[in-house]
């Protein structure tokens, strides 16, 4: 049944839904990675499809940005829809000195500045894991093909705009591979709910040698990560 943010109906959801932030991303992997894609649903221009990648049904939705929006998504899809394994594919700006441009990072864990987790966990701090399993897919999918891919923590943070000067260089001191802002989030949902979630991102730009792509070169390297999500969802 449809719910305030989505209009599916039930089952339109494959157990696996691939998460990228930007809704057109979802329109994107969709239309060129999906065989025989259907939208299902477009609240709020929130693409949502399912199709099928070597024989098997996945999903693709877009989670917007921060995590207040994607708790709503996370939050739904998996109680309302049964969605059991959501892949976040995103972008993130590195901050390390041997994190590029271009490359992939895998969010064993995320960090943050938000207090959602805290809310949920009686104030204390949770640790905000992805599946382990998800991950170790991931990782495997990226070694198949070739793609090295790093693995480790990333900071979700609430604010892309940081007012805190000082932010980068403890990043940098405790080794976070990449700033997204969403992974905290969805880990803490993934929990609540009883579900399984992992990121995967590109590296989009580095916050540091303040180098950035364009959007043809995001679109292009994006695909190495959209590929390795899809290799894993199936192999779950
Ligand atoms: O490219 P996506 O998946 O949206 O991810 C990153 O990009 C957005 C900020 O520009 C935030 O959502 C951040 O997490
Ligand atoms: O959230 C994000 C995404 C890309 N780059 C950043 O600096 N932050």
């Amino acid at each position: 049944m449809a719910t305030p943010h989505i209009s599916a109906p039930s089952g339109a959801f494959a157990e696996t839904v691939l998460m990228p932030g930007d809704p057109l991303r979802a329109q994107y992997i969709a239309e060129n990675f999906l065989q025989n894609a259907q939208q299902v649903t477009a609240v709020r221009n929130m693409f949502g499809y399912t199709g099928t990648y070597q024989g098997k049904r996945l999903s693709v939705m877009g989670h917007g940005m921060g995590i207040p929006s994607c708790s709503i998504y996370a939050k739904e899809l998996i109680t309302e829809y049964s969605v059991k394994n959501l892949i976040r594919v995103g972008s993130c700006g590195a901050v390390l000195d041997d994190v590029y441009v271009r490359d992939v990072v895998i969010g064993m864990g995320a960090c943050t500045d938000s207090k959602v987790n805290r809310m949920r966990f009686r104030d204390h701090d949770f640790a905000a894991i992805a599946d382990f399993g998800i991950t170790q897919a991931l990782f495997q999918a990226a070694q198949k093909r070739s793609i090295h891919a790093k693995v480790g923590n990333l900071f979700s943070s609430d604010l892309f705009y940081h007012p805190d000067t000082q932010l980068t260089e403890t990043l940098r001191k405790y080794g976070i591979l990449g700033v997204e802002m969403e992974a905290a989030g969805i880990y803490g949902v993934a929990a609540e709910f009883g579900a399984k979630a992992a990121t995967i991102c590109t590296v989009s730009d580095h916050i540091v040698r303040k180098e950035y792509t364009s959007s043809a070169e995001r679109q292009n390297t994006f695909n190495d990560m959209i590929y390795i999500a899809l290799d894993a969802a199936i192999s779950l």
